[in-house]
């Protein structure tokens, strides 16, 4: 009751299950920069301008923008290696830069770039150090660290130092690391960084499981899109510490009026199909690829197409994601140049 009542004191009705919180969050850097000899310049970057969201205990969330546009630094803010220059922001009811310590115990962190296991120690030294850091009871860390290193393959690594694995492993090596402590949620910073396709499928696999089975809160940020849309059902994207779009990935597509594509195999050569507002893209043969907007209906587009041409077989191509969002900031941009202007 502690947490809901802290909460409580916005005066704001708040859902039971909102586990993370941002209100007008801002993170303000004051830079110094040398311009000549004896001389600096003075400037404020704000990295983080006005953020605010909810996410409910048990979501998956990608959190998603261009280099430097704030997302590292709100990860900082959230686990409280960084306190917020402005706005209100709570994590399981914490406040994390007033309560860090306290909120380590229900969070854990991955950042693809760096490792927070122990470089000359055999990876079995780093989780029985973790073991006593977050003061684990045995009989749970034992149960946890069987079913991670069941589920992430990592009986055969535990005796060699952590300097001596592959990224792949390493990474497996940090999120079991990261997962032995319980923590209701996990901040993944570009998990899959630099690893092959297998381990790539091996590390989504994991964290859908996780996510399913213990009801982990989950917020991921990465530049692989197909971790979005493999692992996430909803998506935030900012850009300039400020939040663009926030709600399904499959609205992240209208938002960019996106276009589908389908490919048809006819059974022979033939000129362009005429299926307006499908467009032909590309002919290869009796192959040929159409454009059609993403809000339309493929079934009716293919009715009518296989009335009238000799179709053998036919796929969907969903939207490049990667487009759509290139193609939402450059909107922004001009935006932005045209109420200047
Ligand atoms: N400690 C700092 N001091 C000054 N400026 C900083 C600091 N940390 C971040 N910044 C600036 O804040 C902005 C946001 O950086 P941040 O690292 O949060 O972006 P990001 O979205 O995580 O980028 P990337 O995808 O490249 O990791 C950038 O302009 C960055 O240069």
């Amino acid at each position: 009751m502690g947490e809901l009542g802290e909460l409580g004191e916005l005066g704001t009705v708040m859902q039971d299950d909102a586990f993370i919180e941002l209100d007008g969050v801002e993170k303000v850097f004051d830079v110094r920069k040398k311009t000549g000899f004896l001389k600096r310049e003075r400037r404020q970057v704000r990295a983080v301008d006005s953020i605010s969201f909810t996410v409910a205990r048990g979501e998956m969330v990608g959190y998603i923008g261009p280099n430097g546009a704030g997302k590292s630094t709100t990860i900082k803010m959230l686990t409280g290696i960084l306190t917020p220059s402005g706005g209100r922001l709570r994590v399981a009811g914490i406040d994390p830069s007033r309560e860090r310590k306290r909120l380590a115990h229900r969070i854990g962190v991955v950042f693809g770039q760096r490792t927070t296991l122990w470089w000359d120690l055999p990876l079995i030294d780093s989780y029985k150090l973790m073991h006593r850091m977050y003061r684990i009871p045995d009989g749970r860390y034992r149960e946890n660290l069987d079913r991670l290193v069941e589920l992430l393959d990592l009986a055969a690594l535990l005796d060699v130092p952590v300097r001596q694995l592959s990224l792949g492993q390493r990474m497996r090596g940090d999120i079991a690391a990261a997962l032995l402590h319980d923590p209701e949620v996990l901040y993944l910073d570009e998990p899959t960084i630099g690893l092959d396709v297998i381990s790539k499928a091996k590390v989504r696999e994991f964290l859908r499981e996780v996510n399913a089975e213990r009801g982990t809160t989950v917020l991921l940020t990465t530049h692989d899109l197909q971790d979005i849309e493999q692992l996430c059902s909803r998506v935030m994207v900012i850009d300039h510490g400020r939040m663009m779009y926030d709600g399904p990935l499959a609205g992240l597509h209208e938002v960019g009026e996106s276009e589908r594509t389908l490919v048809v195999d006819l059974e022979r050569e033939l000129p362009p199909i005429d299926a307006a507002p499908a467009r032909v893209v590309k002919v290869e043969g009796p192959r040929q690829w159409l454009a059609f907007p993403a809000g339309e209906s493929a079934a009716v587009l293919v009715a009518r197409i296989a009335a009238e041409y000799p179709l053998v077989d036919l796929s969907v191509r969903e939207p490049d994601i990667e487009a759509v969002i290139a193609k939402m900031y450059v909107e922004q941009t001009e935006g932005a140049e045209r109420a200047v202007s």
